[in-house]
């Protein structure tokens, strides 16, 4: 007689973090209330641990509520989700210790409490001991600037303060995975840096795996190792960020800055010229990097004195709508 083993309760394979992924999305549909079209679309990705996932797509794509059924904030229509191997609708509490979220609009924070008693309240409620919660508040707190401003309520804070609050007290509980819908969205130069630094430090010094959503290329490209971009609910894209920059930097418009207000310059077909505080701007699109020395030739010809060229990166829309004439994976 044969003897089966029964399939654990929790990850496939506890401990084995080379072999469960951080997250895991199979088969994830959701179509909200009647309507005929569902907002995400039979969505499979999966995230190894101490990634960090750019969730990319244009608005409505579907991004937040991919994020809210990974939070178990709504059910999916049909799909499963497991985050480290505990699946989100049948694992739900262990799941639920698995991750620290930054939703949109910051709603993970209430404004009306300060700084220090959001952190001392999200902490008890992921079932910290007070003592803990204590140092660790401390230690976030610090290390994003608000130690200083702890007791005040977060409704009087600036939306940077309130966005690195929301950060803290997704973090509070240490979790493994970090889920953050537009972490720099509103956010000013210095606030987005803080911002970022946090999560460069979390994914490469404290191992966490973290996804974040972000409209914005600079994000994209200074923090994610991998990217999956999502249009009218279906993953169009799920490769490294390096093969999808490599890809679009092709299609780079560089930029020419010359002395001078200079409008009536003669240009190679693709170029324009726009006036700009003393000096002339000529952008335009190349196919081949020599085409960029034939217009600066062009340009000298004409005794313009060219002061600056750059390589203008593609910005996110961009991206996007080459991705939809040429679907990628790798
Ligand atoms: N509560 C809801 N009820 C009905 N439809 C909804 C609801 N929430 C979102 N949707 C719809 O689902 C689709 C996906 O929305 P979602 O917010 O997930 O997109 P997103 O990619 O996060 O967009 P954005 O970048 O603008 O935040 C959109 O068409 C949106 O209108």
């Amino acid at each position: 007689m044969s003897t089966q083993t029964q399939a654990p309760a929790g990850p496939d394979r506890p401990g084995d973090v080379t072999a469960t992924p951080a997250i895991e999305i199979s088969g994830l549909t959701k179509t909200y209330g009647s309507s005929d079209t569902p907002s995400v679309d039979n969505v499979s990705l999966s995230v190894p641990a101490g990634t960090v996932f750019g969730f990319l797509g244009p608005n409505g794509a579907g991004k937040t509520t991919t994020i809210k059924i990974l939070a178990g904030l709504l059910s999916p229509t049909s799909g499963r989700t497991r985050l480290n191997g505990y699946d989100v609708a049948k694992q739900r509490s262990a799941a639920m210790q698995q991750f620290g979220a930054v939703l949109e609009g910051s709603r993970n924070v209430y404004w009306t409490l300060s700084a220090w008693q959001n952190l001392q309240y999200f902490g008890r409620l992921k079932g910290m001991r007070g003592a803990d919660v204590q140092v660790r508040a401390e230690e976030l707190l610090k290390g994003l600037d608000l130690w200083d401003r702890r007791d005040e309520k977060v409704g009087g804070y600036s939306r940077g303060m309130q966005q690195k609050v929301a950060v803290a007290t997704a973090l509070i509980a240490d979790p493994p995975i970090v889920l953050l819908d537009e972490p720099t969205l509103g956010l000013d130069v210095e606030a987005t840096r803080t911002v970022m630094e946090w999560i460069r430090t979390l994914s490469r010094e404290r191992g966490k795996t973290v996804l974040l959503t972000t409209h914005q290329m600079n994000v994209v490209e200074e923090l994610c190792d991998r990217v999956a971009v999502i249009r009218k609910g279906q993953v169009i894209a799920d490769m490294s960020t390096d093969r999808l920059l490599s890809q679009f930097r092709e299609r780079d418009a560089y930029e020419v800055r010359i002395e001078g207000d200079l409008p009536e310059l003669s240009l190679p077909a693709g170029f324009t010229a726009t006036s700009a505080e003393g000096a002339t701007i000529v952008t335009g699109r190349v196919a081949e990097p020599q085409e960029i020395y034939a217009l600066v030739d062009r340009l000298r010809e004409q005794h313009a004195v060219v002061q600056s060229l750059s390589q203008v990166a593609p910005d996110l829309e961009d991206v996007f709508m080459g991705l939809i004439k040429a679907p990628a994976h790798d």
